[in-house]
């Protein structure tokens, strides 16, 4: 195989999606760190890359790929053989589920999740509407309602969904707990993903920079 390079941060849910995904399919990468603060992504050797200059940006041996949903589709397709296809299923109605959910990541929480967190980050505000917090609880709700009866979002299996959905919501509890008494499948359901070997190292130990960080900003909800 080819040379794999992820540009990322820690701090970025897409990004840590992707790590998930490369420690799942064991994959030997280099990380390299791109400080969306100091403008690393505006560079023109990133925009050649990527002109959106966003974060998870995949370099495949000169293979350039953008969107962590995408980058993470494409690296089970490519890589995952055997036990590891599962990720993301070559069958047609299972893969089309995954799909579904990665979309709703993509749309939905990650909206909901960017119309608290940019004010915070980019215009230094401090005040959260309730609101925004009212729609997070309904983004768990739904994802309660997907877990209803099976151990991971797209089913029975882990995929590529469970890692979107999970790097995202690890760092939401800063502004919303997922209360086991009104949410009991997407509380059991962290509690499974928080087992995996590897979650740790790609996921755990990384967002806490950015659960910190939103911490400091002191919000509150109004
Ligand atoms: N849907 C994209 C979102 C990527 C994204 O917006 N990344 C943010 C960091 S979390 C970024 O790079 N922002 C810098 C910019 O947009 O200039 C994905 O899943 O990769």
């Amino acid at each position: 195989m080819g040379k794999l390079t992820l540009y990322g941060i820690d701090g970025s849910p897409p990004v840590r999606s992707v790590l998930l995904t490369l420690n799942a399919l064991g994959l030997p990468f280099e990380y390299k760190v791109i400080n969306l603060f100091g403008g690393d992504h505006l560079k023109p050797e990133f925009l050649k890359m990527n002109p959106l200059h966003t974060v998870p940006t995949l370099d495949d041996d000169g293979f350039y790929l953008y969107d962590s949903h995408a980058i993470n589709a494409y690296l089970v397709a490519k890589y995952g053989k055997n036990d590891k296809e599962s990720l993301y299923p070559k069958d047609l109605q299972q893969r089309a589920i995954v799909d579904q959910r990665l979309h709703y990541d993509s749309s939905v929480f990650g909206s909901t999740a960017r119309a608290i967190t940019f004010p915070l980050i980019r215009e230094n505000q401090t005040e959260i509407a309730q609101a925004k917090i009212d729609a997070l609880s309904g983004v768990y709700e739904t994802l309660n309602l997907f877990l209803k009866s099976t151990d991971y979002l797209a089913g029975n299996n882990l995929t590529i969904a469970d890692f979107s959905v999970i790097a995202v919501l690890s760092g939401m509890v800063v502004f919303l707990e997922v209360d086991a008494r009104k949410f009991p499948n997407l509380a059991g359901w962290v509690q499974r993903i928080k087992k995996l070997p590897y979650y740790e190292e790609a996921n755990g130990s990384k967002v806490t920079q950015f659960t910190d960080f939103l911490k400091s900003k002191n919000f509150t909800i109004v």
